[in-house]
């Protein structure tokens, strides 16, 4: 998920930017939803050409100084949205003509970097992990759930092998300390079984968290629909992620409402079933071996993207209840 980190020029390295803009073709103008503007990374390179306009959201309100930044030199031609992507429908966009709508998800080094944020392990101090319009941090799901919701958290978002021993172990420690970033990571440390291995022992119990605070499941899926409805015939939709949950849904969505796909679930109302997406590549995009030396981390990032071939603005899918399952565990937040 920290493939957007290039550590030796310790700055923000847009991932997989030749490939999205080669995809959305901002060269014949055209207006734009940037759903992740981070450091501006994407919404700059397209403003760079001629008759383009960006709308760019970000949960963030940090990213404000880089908003500044660029509407001092572009004016009109960039809005900046401070909102959760899953409220793209709430836009007012009437009259604009969406050519693009392109998603770059999970964080920027900037906020990885933001001890105040505490969504690195080597943060220090109370538990946060808030991107941005949140209801609830780190801190409290750790020191409320249960055992078993906050095991359930860490192997269906994290793919955690020792989400029970973790969990038990939070839960043990939690009655005589606050559980602390330092003492969430030594406990994950002292509960692996496995103790040697190429990642950090608490990568994923910090993604499975990180998931979990900012609804990232739920902001996906809603992102995906919405963005279907917001982008015009022979729009696109294109999507960076970064680990395999995120992949996986966007994946789903993509193929359930293309051609000839068995699971094609999509139908204007009261009429025949028909395909909303056309997909070119079948198979994800993935960074070039150079953006990989250059920016190690971006390794794990894939892009995929359609085609909307349809005038059709309300279409139905399956997308919810193929991830009931996670959404339910998001839904834990709810005693919080
Ligand atoms: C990987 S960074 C994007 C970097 C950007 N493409 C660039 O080139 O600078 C992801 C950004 O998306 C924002 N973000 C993540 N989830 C979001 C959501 N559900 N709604 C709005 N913004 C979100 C984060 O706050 C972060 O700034």
């Amino acid at each position: 998920m920290i493939a957007t980190i290039i550590p030796d020029v310790r700055s923000h390295y847009p991932v997989l930017l030749t490939e999205l803009i080669s995809i959305i073709t901002p060269q014949y103008g055209g207006t734009f939803i940037d759903c992740t503007f981070g450091q501006g990374g994407y919404t700059k390179k397209i403003l760079n050409f001629k008759n383009t306009k960006v709308i760019a959201l970000d949960r963030d309100l940090e990213t404000l100084q880089k908003v500044e930044e660029i509407q001092n030199k572009y004016g009109k031609r960039f809005l900046f949205k401070n909102i959760k992507f899953s409220q793209l429908n709430n836009l007012k966009l009437k009259n604009e003509s969406v050519k693009g709508v392109i998603f770059d998800l999970g964080y920027s080094y900037t906020q990885i970097k933001d001890p105040k944020k505490g969504l690195s392990f080597e943060s220090t101090g109370q538990l946060n992990m808030k991107m941005g319009i949140n209801n609830f941090s780190a801190n409290e799901a750790i020191n409320i759930l249960d055992e078993k919701e906050l095991s359930q958290i860490f192997k269906f978002f994290g793919d955690e092998k020792d989400s029970n021993r973790i969990a038990h172990n939070i839960v043990e420690d939690r009655e005589t300390r606050e559980i602390t970033t330092e003492e969430l990571v030594r406990i994950i440390e002292s509960s692996k079984r496995k103790k040697k291995s190429k990642t950090h022992s608490a990568t994923k119990v910090f993604q499975a968290l990180r998931i979990f605070v900012n609804k990232e499941i739920s902001e996906l899926i809603y992102g995906l629909i919405n963005a279907a409805r917001v982008v015009k015939k022979d729009g696109i939709i294109a999507v960076v992620t970064f680990h395999s949950l995120e992949d996986k849904i966007v994946k789903y969505f993509f193929k359930s409402l293309s051609e000839n796909k068995s699971v094609s679930r999509y139908m204007p109302k009261g009429e025949e079933k028909i395909n909303l997406f056309k997909t070119i590549n079948k198979k994800a995009i993935f960074p070039s071996e150079i953006e990989i030396k250059n920016n190690p981390p971006s390794r794990s990032a894939k892009l995929r993207y359609v085609i909307k071939k349809e005038d059709f603005y309300d279409f139905e899918t399956d997308i919810l209840e193929k991830f009931d399952y996670l959404i339910k565990i998001e839904n834990f937040s709810k005693k919080l």
